[in-house]
């Protein structure tokens, strides 16, 4: 029985929505400004509308597909096998010889679908199983019915992983999966539509034009096929832009939700096949879940034989097909209602115990009784028992390897693709010769189906006492990883993941638990829904444009040089980094405070007052500003709990930490585009390679520019592209130093190539953005504060070796007194300062950069 060979289209990228930069920058707008409840009534009347437009269509192909992969257990009812000669398991092998060509196809069709759109693709490939599945009517010979049916299978491979690709342009990877439980309940309804459809044809063609019923019946449902494979072309969308059912508000909003989607979706292409496999494999709990999958599938079997089965309650050939129908209709109800009292119950082994037991007592009464009511009954067990325990065991192996998400997909691939080969032999068990009763079949079938319901009670006692385990070791604070060997061994991410600040209030839990991991894993996060007013976001966005805007003079009159606090404006390529200058311009202000006394510190001078621009020339300007530090400050403290807690100590581990009032600096840069590329593969240097100073660092990306790239640990560049309504959060070096390193302050830089300045509209202008660097008090060092980090936080750093080309000279500073390592930081980048006010230490700094490069 095939259900779902084809699941590992989750490796599939999802395709590339169309769309210019700017189209999308004006659909973040739109968007990002939308509260929740927007957004979720949004969702609602999306989803109402797509559902019905896109599910019935698909699951009416579905059924066609199956359909024409099951419909010779009908055609055997008629005069097929004397027609070709067929005797002892020839039957069986036709059966099986189809799976050969599915499973062969699995790969090919994968690799295919990357490149075509899937409604063409979809279409196409109904077009020729339908061919095929009609040619049937012609065959002549049994070697020619084991050909056609090779070639059956192999063409109808393609559709199911074609459909959930067509599927995921529409449903975030959240909504799929319940969707796609409704797609396999609609193959209870093909196997219903295939009785009654046959015993139409059978009872109504047999003979007619001197064609035998069996052939009718291939030439029938092949042109049904064929004949709605054309209508696809019509009625199967493509892709949210190009469709005429949706208002252009819900287009819009259609591509916006997957835009966001689609970050998981490259983690999941850019990991390879290899990789995600040793992941999977290294959990002991797959073996269990492949043997669970292999013998439900098993325990299906008996679906390629109902009808001849059914057969044997005496009824002639047209009730007997018209009986089966009323089983499958009753086995899509009561398969749609136990996955939903397993879902809402939360459990799936004894849903799954209860079900095989029923489909037990099913095979036993099947094999034992001649009785006509009897085997009537059993005929509604079997199905109604197996096949619902089926789907919760598809949603089972999905939820047992949630994490990461590679391995979530890798399992579902492997289990379906060993699973199904059960398919093969499976049909073995049911030879002609053991009819009536089919005593070998009915047995093993209710042997199998109990071997199910042990193995489901299995792995929930292993799960039970894992989780055991896992409780003790908890309470005992003893140092548990809790992950395998191979979990562990990488951590260089493919993708930022993406937080969303409301789950604090909502499910706080999940919120540290991601940020658990951005911490010591990834050192960047998107936060979505940050409490920062959208007015005071664009009015200070507005305010700052102006200020870029003043005559240069104007811009001079509070240039950084004059300052010894390193606040003012910097003319372009004034500031190093990497010692190379960086190609932008900018303004630095901080939380307004007095500068340091002569007696303290020297490096206390990063903290003092702001030169702020003429009220005149940009008025409201420090209001503005001043409304959206105070905000982003808020946000910052905030941050100061939730990263106490999210490393498993108190929320108040961390105030020491912080000064009061604290100083911030908020920083204004616009990129002009570059006039060349000179710098090879990294394009232009906006900003070179470097870690930020600070605790936190919140970037407020102004345009739609992509530009900015992350470090992962393997030394790659992942570009970090604005993503609407958020805020990318950076750990900055001071928070690596106070945590030992289990933080990680990840490397970034800006890259100007001249495309990330174009559109399909045209030029972009210059990029702006602004960064908050969250300040930490400066007197600290590393070992001054020793924060206890439990080593359950410590064993989730998966990649203790990373490769930076940050500068390293100030790696040891920030672990002596943050302050000097700060300050030694800001008199290299702006020479100019450090030239003037800090002579002494410039040249130390120089020479410690050169002693480093030689
Ligand atoms: O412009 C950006 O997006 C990043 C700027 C940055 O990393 C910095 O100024 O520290
Ligand atoms: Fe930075």
């Amino acid at each position: 029985m095939e259900k779902s060979a084809d699941e590992h289209v989750e490796f599939q990228e999802k395709p590339d929505h169309k769309g210019s930069v700017l189209e999308q920058d004006a659909l973040y707008q739109a968007y990002a400004s939308k509260d929740s409840e927007w957004h979720q009534a949004m969702t609602k009347r999306l989803l109402r509308k797509v559902d019905w437009h896109l599910l019935p269509f698909l699951i009416l192909m579905y059924l066609l597909n199956f359909l024409d992969r099951n419909n010779l257990s009908q055609a055997r009812l008629g005069t097929l096998e004397e027609d070709l000669g067929m005797g002892g398991t020839d039957y069986n092998l036709a059966t099986s010889i189809l799976f050969v060509g599915y499973l062969l196809m699995q790969l090919p069709s994968n690799l295919i679908l990357t490149r075509v759109r899937p409604s063409l693709f979809l279409g196409s490939a109904m077009a020729i199983w339908g061919v095929i599945s009609a040619c049937q009517a012609a065959i002549t010979s049994f070697s020619g019915l084991i050909v056609t049916r090779f070639f059956l299978g192999f063409v109808e491979a393609p559709f199911f992983p074609g459909a959930v690709m067509l599927m995921s342009s529409w449903y975030t990877r959240q909504e799929l999966s319940h969707r796609i439980a409704w797609f396999y309940a609609g193959s209870s309804l093909a196997n219903a539509f295939g009785g009654l459809i046959g015993a139409g044809v059978l009872g109504n063609l047999s003979g007619a034009q001197g064609i035998a019923g069996w052939r009718w019946l291939f030439i029938i449902e092949g042109c049904i096929t064929v004949g709605i494979s054309l209508l696809s072309a019509i009625f199967l969308p493509n892709y949210p832009a190009s469709t005429s059912w949706l208002d252009e508000e819900e287009q819009g909003y259609a591509q916006w939700r997957l835009m966001h989607d689609a970050g998981e979706a490259d983690e999941v292409g850019s990991t390879s096949i290899k990789e995600a496999l040793a992941l999977v494999f290294a959990d002991k709990r797959i073996y269990l879940f492949i043997l669970l999958q292999h013998v439900s599938l098993l325990s299906q079997n008996f679906q390629y034989f109902f009808p001849t089965i059914v057969q044997t309650l005496g009824y002639g050939n047209v009730e007997t097909l018209l009986i089966t129908a009323p089983v499958w209709i009753a086995t899509f109800f009561v398969s749609l209602l136990v996955t939903w009292t397993s879902g809402k119950t939360n459990d799936r082994s004894i849903h799954i115990m209860c079900l095989m037991t029923v489909s037990v007592v099913g095979g036993i009464i099947c094999t034992v009784t001649t009785n006509i009511g009897a085997k009537f009954f059993a005929m509604f067990l079997m199905p109604m028992g197996a096949v619902s325990a089926y789907q919760i065991i598809i949603a089972w192996v999905a939820n047992s390897f949630p994490r990461p998400l590679v391995k979530r997909s890798a399992a579902i691939a492997v289990a379906n693709m060993i699973g199904n080969t059960a398919s093969i032999y499976g049909s073995y068990m049911w030879p002609a010769s053991s009819g009536p009763r089919y005593i070998p079949g009915g047995s093993a079938t209710a042997a199998i189906a109990f071997l199910v319901a042990v193995l489901a009670f299995v792995i929930r006692l292993v799960h039970a006492h894992m989780n055991k385990r896992l409780e003790e070791e908890e309470n005992s604070g003893s140092q548990l990883s809790g992950l395998s060997e191979l979990e562990t061994r990488s951590a260089s991410f493919t993708s930022i993941p993406i937080l969303d600040f409301s789950q604090v209030k909502t499910s706080k839990s999940a919120f540290l638990e991601d940020l658990r991991d951005a911490l010591v894993n990834v050192g960047f996060f998107y936060l979505r829904n940050a409490p920062v007013p959208i007015q005071i976001q664009d009015d200070f966005t507005k305010k700052a444009l102006e200020l870029f805007d003043l005559p240069l003079e104007k811009k001079l009159e509070i240039e950084m040089v004059n300052s010894p606090h390193f606040l003012g404006y910097s003319r372009l390529c004034a500031e190093i980094t990497a010692l190379k200058p960086d190609h932008r311009e900018q303004f630095d202000f901080a939380t307004e405070l007095p500068a340091p006394g002569p007696d303290e510190p020297l490096y206390r001078n990063v903290v003092g007052p702001n030169q702020w621009p003429d009220e005149k020339a940009v008025p409201g300007f420090r209001k503005a500003f001043d409304d959206y530090l105070s905000e982003l400050s808020t946000l910052a403290e905030s941050f100061q709990i939730l990263i106490a807690e999210a490393l498993d100590l108190p929320s108040n581990a961390l105030d020491q930490v912080f000064d009061k009032p604290q100083q911030h600096k908020l920083k204004l840069i616009k990129y002009p585009a570059p006039t060349t590329s000179d710098n090879g593969d990294s394009g232009f240097q906006g900003v070179g390679p470097h870690k930020d100073s600070g605790f936190l660092t919140f970037l407020l990306q102004g345009t739609p520019h992509h530009g900015l790239e992350v470090q992962n640990k393997n030394g790659t560049w992942i570009s970090a592209p604005p993503i609407p309504g958020t805020l990318v959060v950076n750990i900055g070096r001071s928070l690596e130093a106070l945590t030992g390193g289990i933080c990680t302050a990840t490397t970034h830089r800006v890259s100007l190539r001249p495309e990330n300045f174009e559109s399909s509209l045209g030029s972009l202008g210059p990029r702006f953005s602004f960064p908050v660097f969250q300040g930490v008090s400066l007197d600290l060092s590393a070992d001054k504060i020793s924060l206890q980090i439990p080593d359950s936080v410590r064993s989730l750093v998966k990649d203790e070796k990373v490769k930076s080309d940050a500068e390293a000279t100030f790696n040891k500073m920030f672990h002596g007194c943050i302050g000097e390592g700060t300050f030694v930081a800001r008199v290299t980048s702006h020479q100019d300062v450090g030239q003037r006010w800090y002579p002494e230490v410039l040249e130390k700094a120089l020479k410690g950069q050169k002693d480093f490069l030689v």
